[in-house]
């Protein structure tokens, strides 16, 4: 396995020049040495898309996760963002206030947790919570699956009606959660009751258009971050054109399954089109914690990050499969699924990888440029309003 610190490879991809490139296929490919590891190049850095740029807040998902008392909130947040192992969680301690928390410095996806003890009231004029759901992408509300889910089923009702009249757009999740404690026959019994009964209130309230997503999910294994990921996913507008690239780029270099991965909390943002199989994406969630553990012990110098773009990594499996996983923005990853024998033409992985990347920025590059023109239109139109005795504003 390479140690994700500064490579040679890297230094070569540096110093190469790539204006026109297109992702080749394995017939155009030629002998298959000519461009081993990379050698057309990456771009400078100076084109590296920084999610830290004020707009690019807007490509981020917000997400408010809501729900009762002991639901789990907390944990789900320590254990997908902080990396608390589950067992940890035991000690956690209750919230006794509305408490928020921000979720968005270190990772691709922005969110807010809301702790909501059951006793808040919508109605009190306090509360602002028009504020809360109009910025709004997705609300995730936690039920608890072990406990008696009458009183959590009330506060669902009432949570979801009241955000969709301040926000129609909003995405419900409902993750029915705790299930490592039911067995598989009450786990299906569960989720076919609490769709039954969340969907009947709202059929009763005359909102039947409001759709609800339900999830079975659990700290204790993978299910947590899939169902994160599914929710993460519908709040990009650019998935349809990742999972055209994503496509284009595993047919062209001979990889079986590739997943785009935000780092920090192993969701996987976009995969390709073929179906995701719970297995292949727990072994890509432990080698991004490899490749960090790695880093942190043995790869850190002075004030450097445990994940930096010279990041990359290749693990053989017994079982003739390779995973490789290689940077591509500071908060995202792609790590490939390829068969040994196809892994042989890693020259022709990294150039179309490399193509890949380009275009990626490119897609985000678009929303960043619309986002600046109607923000400087609407600085223009502000400029130009009438003064207070009726002159026309002079443009700034
Ligand atoms: N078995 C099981 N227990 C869980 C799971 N998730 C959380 N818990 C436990 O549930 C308890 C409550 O979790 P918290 O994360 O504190 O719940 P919360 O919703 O933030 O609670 P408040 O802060 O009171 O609103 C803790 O003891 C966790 O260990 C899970 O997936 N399975």
């Amino acid at each position: 396995m390479s140690l994700p610190g500064k490579s040679h490879e890297r230094q070569q991809e540096e110093e190469g020049d790539d204006e026109d490139d297109d992702i080749m296929g394995v017939s155009d490919y030629g002998d298959g040495d000519s461009f081993m590891d990379g050698e057309r190049g990456s771009e400078g850095d100076d084109e590296v898309l920084d999610f830290t740029d004020p707009f690019s807040t807007e490509v981020k998902p917000r997400i408010l996760l809501m729900g009762l008392r002991r639901s789990g909130k907390s944990s789900i947040q320590k254990v997908v963002f902080h990396k608390m192992s589950p067992n940890e969680t035991l000690f956690l301690e209750s919230t006794n206030k509305i408490c928020r928390e921000d979720v968005s410095n270190s990772s691709f996806v922005n969110f807010q947790i809301w702790d909501f003890p059951g006793q808040i009231d919508f109605f009190d004029p306090t509360f602002d919570y028009e504020m809360i759901f109009r910025g709004t992408g997705a609300l995730i509300f936690v039920i608890d699956s072990q406990d008696d889910y009458m009183e959590a089923l009330a506060r669902l009702h009432l949570t979801v009606t009241s955000a969709y009249k301040v926000n129609p757009d909003i995405n419900f999740e409902v993750f029915i959660h705790k299930v490592d404690g039911l067995s598989d026959d009450h786990k299906i019994e569960t989720q076919r009751d609490i769709h039954q009964r969340a969907n009947d209130d709202l059929v009763d309230a005359g909102l039947e258009k409001i759709h609800l997503s339900f999830y079975l999910t659990s700290i204790y294994d993978h299910s947590i971050f899939e169902a994160f990921s599914k929710v993460v996913q519908k709040l990009i507008p650019q998935l349809p054109t990742l999972e055209n690239l994503l496509n284009i780029f595993i047919s062209n270099s001979g990889i079986e399954k590739v997943f785009l991965f935000d780092v920090v909390s192993k969701i996987y943002i976009a995969t390709d089109s073929s179906p995701v199989d719970m297995q292949t994406y727990e072994l890509c969630c432990d080698m991004i914690d490899v490749v960090i553990d790695i880093s942190c012990i043995y790869g850190l110098e002075g004030a450097g990050t445990p994940y930096d773009k010279e990041s990359l990594a290749i693990i053989k499996l017994n079982n003739t499969t390779v995973l490789y996983l290689k940077e591509v923005t500071k908060f995202l990853a792609l790590v490939c699924f390829v068969r040994e024998e196809s892994f042989e033409r890693k020259g022709l992985i990294d150039y179309n990888f490399h193509c890949f990347r380009k275009a990626i920025q490119e897609v985000f590059e678009v929303r960043v440029k619309v986002l600046r023109s109607r923000k400087h239109q609407s600085q223009t139109k502000k400029s130009r309003r009438a003064t207070p005795n009726g002159t026309p504003g002079v443009p700034l």
